[in-house]
């Protein structure tokens, strides 16, 4: 019998199924869409049982056609830097806060206060932010004070997936190295920051390799999945580290840009990594004893996804028409649009920023518009707009290092329209893999693989990635795309003060 892994990629838009063979290839993956609710301004949550069903759905959909046993283990990518709050039972006592969620300010402040912005990135590698964990938990404490009484633990967004599954409340070290409470270099929870945060360490999950085996599918689990109950559940990571292993960079300065709903600019580090500034940040890897240095934005495809609703209905219609995705018929329409989108410019700041503008009062904005502009210059100036503000989180890399290509991944590189753009805005070359989609799933992949003892180490991922197409900035575009740029960088300095205002109550 044919021997298979199950890998869980469980991000912002969806969760993506993947079945691999132990020999490397991708039989069939599925994709179940679930939502998330933007409201209050800078509020973000997903529905617990949203993922379960679409865990449920996506795995019974790719093991239609093999025997439940030929299943080894399953393992996750995971969104990172949520906070899902469960009791004793395992239960989710309210509405998950996701990475994009902002409305911690006021913990924020109150954890650099006591803990100061200098030791919290020393300690965490990150500086402090509403978009972790930690003070999510504490907004919770602060404002839901039954629901935190009854809080048995906080989990991240697999290790829920994962609880449901065995019963157990793990978390891993990259997943960890998402909540702002984590001593990167002591790879243990930090007594100093939980301690400042009032928040006891007990309320933390049990910290565990990305490649442990942390149990079977209970019962009633392995039921509802389709799965045998003898089926390996292996720990996993957050999707930012996962990726790192998918996209190959598993060694000292290979580095790469990720783009899915959020997008980042990493690459593979021996040692912790500190910016001097402290704008970008450090995760911890999947692969023990390496770590991640990243410059990540919020908004990437989903700015894309939000024009698309806010603009595209007639597109949606062809799409349907001709069977095909509504990206590939926004991204025709883009084609129609010159290079700088006839001087219209977006601030790709929906829901706030991260490195290295660490901003989440700042929101979006086209800057510019004239009678001229027609819907394919606003699409154009949306994915333009994305690219430049990558391109400030490439710069920020460059003062550790010359970077002249970058290996391309994520749901959001499909098209090339995208992949050219961004190649013409940033200036480096770009190697998109093949099965961009699937990367973090490869790296989840050889991880449940690790796990279950059919892979000898991390250097299988070889066997599973491969660049599919390399895209060259073309010089005839920077001219345009320099000027836009100073245009980008002004527009976000005049608006300082504006983000301020209509952050007051
Ligand atoms: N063909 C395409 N061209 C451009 N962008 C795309 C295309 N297909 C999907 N996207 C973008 O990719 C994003 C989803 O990225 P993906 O990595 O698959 O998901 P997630 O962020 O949930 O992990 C969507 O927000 C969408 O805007
Ligand atoms: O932003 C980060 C990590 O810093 C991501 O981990 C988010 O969790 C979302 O991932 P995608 O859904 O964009 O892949």
């Amino acid at each position: 019998m044919d021997k298979y892994l199950i890998a869980h990629d469980l991000g912002t838009s969806g969760d993506k199924a993947s079945l691999f063979s132990i020999e490397g290839k991708l039989v069939k993956s599925y994709t179940a869409s679930y939502k998330t609710h933007y409201f209050h301004n800078n509020y973000a949550e997903q529905e617990t049982e949203d993922w379960w069903e679409a865990i449920c759905r996506s795995t019974k959909e790719i093991v239609k056609e093999i025997e439940p046993e030929a299943v080894l283990g399953i393992s996750f990518s995971s969104q990172m830097q949520a906070c899902v709050v469960v009791d004793e039972k395992g239960n989710a006592l309210r509405p998950v806060m996701i990475w994009a969620d902002q409305r911690s300010g006021e913990q924020m402040e109150k954890l650099t206060e006591k803990v100061g912005a200098d030791r919290m990135y020393e300690i965490n590698g990150h500086r402090p932010s509403a978009s972790y964990s930690i003070e999510k938990l504490m907004w919770i404490r602060d404002h839901e004070a039954e629901v935190y009484q009854n809080t048995y633990k906080m989990l991240l967004a697999k290790d829920y997936i994962i609880c449901r599954l065995t019963g157990k409340f793990v978390t891993d070290y990259s997943e960890a190295s998402g909540t702002d409470a984590f001593d990167l270099k002591g790879m243990e929870w930090s007594e100093e920051v939980l301690s400042a945060a009032e928040i006891p360490t007990d309320k933390m999950p049990e910290l565990h390799a990305s490649t442990d085996v942390i149990g079977n599918l209970t019962a009633h689990a392995a039921e509802e999945l389709g799965l045998a109950v003898n089926t390996k559940v292996v720990c996993g990571g957050g999707d930012g580290p996962c990726s790192a292993l998918g996209a190959g960079s598993t060694e000292n300065g290979q580095m790469f840009l990720s783009y899915g709903t959020s997008a980042w600019i990493a690459g593979t580090s021996d040692e912790v990594f500190l910016d001097k500034d402290r704008t970008l940040i450090c995760f911890g890897h999947v692969i023990p004893g390496k770590y991640m240095p990243c410059g990540t934005m919020q908004a990437a495809g989903n700015s894309y996804s939000y024009i698309r609703h806010a603009m595209c209905g007639e597109e949606e219609v062809t799409a349907e028409k001709e069977g095909g995705s509504i990206y590939d018929v926004m991204n025709r329409l883009v084609e129609q649009s010159p290079a700088g989108a006839k001087g219209l410019v977006f601030l790709p700041y929906l829901v706030g920023e991260r490195s290295p503008r660490w901003n989440p009062d700042a929101s979006g904005s086209f800057l510019g518009i004239r009678m001229e502009h027609e819907k394919c210059d606003y699409i154009r100036a949306v994915l333009e707009g994305v690219a430049m503000n990558l391109g400030i989180i490439l710069e920020k890399q460059r003062e550790n290092g010359e970077i002249q290509e970058l290996v391309l991944t994520g749901g959001g590189a499909k098209g090339d329209t995208l992949s050219q753009i961004l190649a013409d805005v940033l200036g480096v070359r770009l190697h998109r893999l093949d099965h961009v989609e699937t990367a973090t799933s490869v790296a989840a992949a050889v991880i449940a693989g690790i796990g279950v003892g059919v892979f000898k180490d991390f250097s299988v991922v070889d066997q599973f990635v491969k660049r599919e197409k390399t895209f060259v900035p073309r010089e005839e575009y920077k001219p345009v795309y320099d000027h836009q740029k100073k245009l980008f960088e002004k527009g976000y300095e005049c608006l300082l003060d504006y983000y301020k205002m209509s952050a007051e109550e």
